[in-house]
């Protein structure tokens, strides 16, 4: 696919044509996301959040219910038949209990409480989308939370960090002091594995920036 041949007229009707690469359209919110991006050199050309309807079916599985989310976030985003669409989404599951974004401190408070000294897993999965066709791939990283005293919770509830973070936490900030081991992608965790997106990109026709 790579390259789409442009014809341009000008006000004379002369026509010129040349090729150009597709725009890359971000179809996401996160801040994450886009500086993750930046760290591989990738610019997206606009940004677009995604508004999709982000609760789980009845009994959906974490994996699942993660990759259904990235794949609606691509399809929501509009963009023209050529521009590549990149989205994502980040699932922190404790066996198959899905822990998305706490709406407030208490229960940030209350996911934070039962991540407390065990292993759980963050899911991250990516959808590129080129017109119809859909490239996509999912990273599952294990993570382990030391236990938490009282007040150490509440010392990393009062940071605010815990905001708009799937599980209520942000192993990229202060909650990287809570974290001593993970096995897998650390960028998955944060919101877009790079290894797996560039990947992607390149499939889509996107130019390859390392
Ligand atoms: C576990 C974890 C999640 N996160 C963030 C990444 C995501 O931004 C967020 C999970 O929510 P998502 O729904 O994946 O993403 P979002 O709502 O921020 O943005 P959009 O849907 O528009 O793409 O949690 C971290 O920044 N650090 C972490 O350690």
């Amino acid at each position: 696919m790579g390259k789409a041949l442009l014809t341009i007229q000008d006000t004379s009707g002369a026509m010129t044509q040349g090729l150009i690469s597709p725009r890359l359209i971000l179809g996401s919110a996160s801040p994450r996301r886009r500086d993750l991006l930046s760290q591989i050199g990738v610019i997206p050309d606009d940004i677009r959040p995604p508004d999709i309807d982000e609760t789980p079916a009845k009994a959906e599985q974490p994996r699942p219910y993660c990759i259904r989310m990235a794949h609606e976030k691509a399809l929501a985003v509009e963009a023209d038949e050529c521009d590549v669409v990149l989205s994502a989404d980040t699932t922190v599951a404790l066996g198959r209990r899905i822990l998305g974004k706490p709406a407030d401190a208490a229960e940030a408070g209350a996911f934070l409480r039962a991540l407390s000294g065990r292993r759980h897993s963050v899911i991250t999965a990516v959808a590129v989308r080129r017109g119809a066709r859909v490239w996509q791939r999912d990273v599952l990283t294990k993570v382990r939370m030391k236990r938490l005293d009282d007040a150490e919770l509440a010392a990393y509830l009062a940071t605010g960090d815990w905001q708009g973070k799937a599980g209520g936490y942000g192993i990229q900030g202060p909650a990287g002091a809570l974290i001593p081991w993970i096995s897998g992608s650390f960028t998955a965790v944060v919101g877009l594995p790079l290894a797996e997106t560039a990947v992607l990109l390149r499939a889509a026709g996107w130019r390859a920036q390392v």
